[in-house]
């Protein structure tokens, strides 16, 4: 027995889900499994990480007939990683029922994906722009779909999707379909989209206070331009993140950032839209498995992944748009476990800051600028837990002989002290070079869309903004972290 048989779901998708390990519903999918099993057209928000796409995932598998080679639904994703993503959260949900699942994004090779195509999915998973390609080469057919979903529904719209998704849908059957729509975030000109594609929708909003997960602490470190690399390095020293996940800007941003974080010991590698998609696979593999443990990136991972281990998000430069802040901090703090969220803003950035906080309906806590001596006591702390941990746990015996010499030539302190100087990664004063931001000025807005810089509602991923040239030279090691512990649990919150 699960809370899940609650819904009268196919005894197949149940066994799926409890075999993903879900005993309980999450909020969201509480409210939405029913609605989307019989068929309404449902838009659903909820909170960054609570569960949304099984919300929509699970009656959709439910509906689908999987007795029947024929493609029943289709959903869309903003972005390549999110698409791979939620089609394994389907193909998971639909294991036990034989539901076929598969994949089409841009940057990667026709020829396989139109023989997936051909193999007669059951259920499609898709970029906007890589769908339409197929249809206009008469390798995808839509006439037979039922259900419709937009994942990250605003996100399609400030991308530029919309007429990529109208002629989509027009491809769907009309009367029939079955449309939803989920975001943690429903800006109110999602109405018009609504009102043009949907039927009778039942509006499901998760209350909460906030529009950010209370369970992801938030703070800003007001900074100079010239010094924000330096006071990262320190942060990151100080709080010793798990994984983390650093935004900046623009590409170029990203690139830099994450040469300047090699060279100083770090393990980074940057994520964005111009590295070819095998790279882009290969970075985030890396980061998922630990392999490297500080994952820089543009927006283009501000939406929907899903990546146990991230304990921490920095916005090293501000977003764009407010939402785009509530979407980066929440890939942290999901299902149910807690995060950290770190932004770094400047002086002529505080309006920015403030219409942030106005729009995420949370204020962020002013944290100092850490001091040298902080960052190495971060350092510090992390060896020795992890010395401790070692001397209660471990098998030192390879080492005894060598330790007995040591102390025979000196006393314990002095041998001890040594060891730890050795193991503890001093704070790194490599100088970088960065290519300095301008500060992102913020205009007065109503309908959640950003302020300068942005190409108006139409903005493709990873714009770049007009930088000045004007590169600055810092001092400032360390490298490996060992990963601690993280809770694992579907954790109830007050919301
Ligand atoms: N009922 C459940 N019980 C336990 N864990 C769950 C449950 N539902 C979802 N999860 C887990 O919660 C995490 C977040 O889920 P998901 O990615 O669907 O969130 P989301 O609401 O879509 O977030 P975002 O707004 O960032 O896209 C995933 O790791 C998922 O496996
Ligand atoms: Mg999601």
């Amino acid at each position: 027995m699960t809370q899940f048989d609650q819904f009268g779901l196919d005894t197949r998708v149940v066994q799926a889900i409890t075999n993903m390990g879900f005993t309980e519903p999450t909020p969201i999918q509480q409210q939405t499994i029913e609605l989307v099993k019989d068929g309404e057209d449902v838009i659903g928000q909820a909170q960054t990480g609570t569960g949304k796409t099984g919300a929509f995932g699970i009656p959709m598998v439910d509906r689908i007939d999987a007795s029947q080679p024929v493609l029943q639904g289709l959903v869309l994703a903003p972005t390549r990683e999110l698409a791979n993503q939620v089609e394994q959260s389907i193909r998971q949900f639909g294991r036990e029922k034989g539901v076929r699942t598969v994949v089409v994004y841009g940057g990667e090779d026709f020829g396989k994906q139109i023989r997936a195509l051909k193999a007669k999915p059951h259920v499609i998973v898709a970029t906007p722009g890589r769908l339409m390609d197929h249809m206009r080469r008469g390798t995808v057919r839509l006439q037979t779909i039922e259900t419709v979903v937009l994942d990250e529904a605003d996100e399609m719209l400030n991308m530029g999707f919309i007429e990529d998704i109208e002629t989509i849908l027009a491809e769907t059957p009309q009367d029939t379909r079955q449309t939803l729509l989920f975001s943690a975030t429903m800006p109110r000109r999602m109405e018009s989209l609504a009102s043009k594609f949907m039927k009778n929708p039942k509006r499901i909003a998760v209350k909460a206070k906030e529009v950010t997960m209370e369970n992801i602490a938030q703070q800003y470190v007001e900074v100079h331009e010239r010094e924000k690399f330096d006071v990262f390095c320190r942060l990151l020293d100080l709080e010793t993140p798990e994984l983390s996940i650093v935004f900046g800007r623009t590409k170029r941003r990203v690139d830099e950032l994450s040469e300047a974080l090699i060279k100083r010991g770090y393990r980074a590698e940057g994520l964005h839209g111009d590295l070819n998609q095998a790279k882009r696979n290969s970075v985030l593999r890396k980061f998922k498995s630990g392999l490297i443990d500080i994952l820089v990136a543009t927006d283009v991972a501000a939406r929907g992944l899903d990546i146990s281990g991230v304990t921490h998000v920095f916005n090293f430069d501000l977003p764009q748009d407010p939402e785009s802040y509530v979407h980066r901090i929440g890939r942290t703090g999901r299902a149910g476990r807690s995060g950290i969220a770190i932004t770094l803003s400047t002086k002529p950035e505080r309006d920015h800051v403030k219409l942030i906080e106005k729009v995420s309906k949370k204020r962020m806590t002013a944290r100092p600028k850490p001091t040298y001596d902080e960052a190495l006591a971060g350092q510090k702390q992390l060896v020795l837990n992890q010395l401790r941990e070692l001397t209660t746990e471990g098998d030192q015996d390879h080492y005894r002989v060598e330790a007995k010499e040591i102390l025979q030539e000196t006393d314990a302190v002095t041998a001890l002290s040594a060891a730890l100087k050795l193991l503890t990664k001093e704070p790194n004063e490599t100088p970088v070079a960065l290519t300095s931001e301008a500060p992102l000025r913020s205009k007065k807005r109503h309908d959640g869309r950003g302020g300068n810089g942005g190409n108006g509602g139409n903005r493709r991923r990873d714009g770049r903004s007009k930088d000045r040239r004007n590169a600055f030279n810092q001092k400032r090691s360390r490298s490996d972290q060992p990963k601690g512990g993280q809770k694992r649990q579907w954790a109830k919150r007050s919301s």
